[in-house]
């Protein structure tokens, strides 16, 4: 069994990531967690702190000389902005007087609609926000991150298996249906401002998020995760919490701003003749297989060996800067939520971190079906049951 645990506020020191149960032997090393971390901070739409602020990673156990250990992995990721946020997010008590004067360290009493904030004060018993949105901020998406990226390089270790995202709307453009992406085309997506396959959509999603920007207004967009290479019969049909696409959903839920989540074509097929809606099965030199990928590669909340694909679908960014009604929590008065700075859209980032639950959860299930304490005993257990499905 794969465990994951991060800890961390947005505007704290450091994220902290534990990954616990992961095999020795996986080839991982600082550069491969980096690149994970730097792909998340890419995409039309983000704001001025992705820009600024930096991740600082640091390798605090797990991984000797480029490889797993055995042992749980933990990671720090440094907030570079600290050193500004150093009172108004410090451990230890601090002196009313220390915070005075400065706009960053006012209390928040003007909760954001669609954040954490108003509900996350009724329920911790806080008088302002700010003890909520650290916590509930996306900026914990990095640690999950750096994480998807051991556990993404143990899939292509262990099975030759691949995990690659793109976005499939966004501001209510939409890319071309049956377009999916192989390991081949992230290079291309990385390059595109919004990791999109076509160049037209791709310039229709960016003018739309110039639009909102310059309405003083936020989007969202769906992405879509693929992973190539998967053996049939990860998860079971057995039990609800043993499907893998309810695990699937489950993780890519528990992504901040995540509101739907579709295994393949979705509820697109709850609209298709049962006829057309299924993926027919047929024998080829190569096995049996399916001619289509609708179902998104689980049947039986089993992995059929097709490419798996699941899409999740992101609300706008609740920060709106053409602000909108709250009320005051110290007055009761009618107010405007509050507003600093954020981002207009994080579609594409929300793709990166899509990819990272997702192989979480894939290599979770790999873990669970094939058991192994090192990278070449799993894999050797790969091989051996997929040559039991070999046709004779
Ligand atoms: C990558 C990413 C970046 C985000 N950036 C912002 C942001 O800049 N401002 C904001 O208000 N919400 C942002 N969000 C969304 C909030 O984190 C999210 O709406 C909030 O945690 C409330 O959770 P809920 O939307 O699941 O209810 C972002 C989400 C993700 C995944
Ligand atoms: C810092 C990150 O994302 C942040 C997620 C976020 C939110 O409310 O979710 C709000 C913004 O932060 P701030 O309010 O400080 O401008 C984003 O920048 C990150 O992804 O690394």
């Amino acid at each position: 069994m794969l465990r994951w645990l991060t800890a961390g506020e947005s505007h704290g020191p450091a994220l902290v990531a534990v990954l616990e149960g992961m095999p020795s032997g996986v080839e991982v090393t600082s550069t491969t967690i980096s690149d994970a971390l730097a792909r998340r901070r890419l995409g039309y739409g983000r704001g001025a702190r992705m820009k600024f602020e930096a991740d600082e990673l640091e390798i605090v156990g797990g991984i000797r000389h480029g490889r797993t250990l055995g042992s749980p992995i933990a990671l720090r990721i440094g907030n570079s902005e600290w050193p500004k946020w150093d009172k108004v997010m410090a451990a230890d008590p601090v002196d009313e007087d220390e915070l005075a004067g400065v706009a960053r360290n006012a209390p928040l009493t003007r909760p954001r609609p669609g954040h954490a904030d108003l509900v996350g004060m009724q329920k911790y018993a806080h008088d302002e926000a700010r003890p909520i949105l650290e916590r509930a901020s996306a900026r914990e998406t990095a640690a999950r991150v750096a994480l998807g990226a051991v556990a993404t390089a143990f899939l292509r270790q262990v099975c030759g298996a691949s995990v690659v995202s793109h976005v499939v709307e966004f501001g209510g453009v939409r890319a071309p249906s049956g377009l999916v992406p192989t390991i081949d085309d992230v290079e291309r997506l990385d390059a595109d401002p919004v990791r999109t396959l076509d160049e037209a959509t791709s310039a229709a999603m960016v003018a739309e998020v110039d639009a909102a920007r310059k309405d003083g207004d936020t989007l969202g967009g769906v992405v879509e995760v693929v992973v190539h290479g998967l053996p049939p019969g990860l998860g079971s049909h057995v039990h609800w919490d043993r499907r893998l696409d309810a695990r699937l959903a489950a993780a890519l839920m528990g992504i901040q701003a995540i509101k739907g989540v579709e295994l393949g074509d979705g509820f697109e097929l709850a609209r298709t003749r049962g006829s057309l809606a299924h993926d027919e099965i047929v024998g080829t030199e190569d096995g049996i297989r399916r001619t289509s990928g609708r179902s998104g590669g689980t049947e039986g909340g089993m992995s059929t060996g097709e490419a798996l694909r699941v899409r999740a679908a992101m609300k706008p960014i609740a920060t709106v800067p053409r602000a909108l009604r709250t009320v005051d929590v110290r007055t009761g008065e009618a107010a405007q939520a509050h507003h600093q700075r954020s981002d207009v859209a994080a579609v594409p980032a929300a793709g990166i971190v899509a990819e990272a639950m997702v192989a979480l959860v894939v290599a979770d299930a790999v873990v669970e079906k094939f058991g192994g304490d090192s990278v070449a005993e799993t894999a050797r257990n790969v091989a051996s049951y997929l040559d039991q499905l070999a046709p004779a």
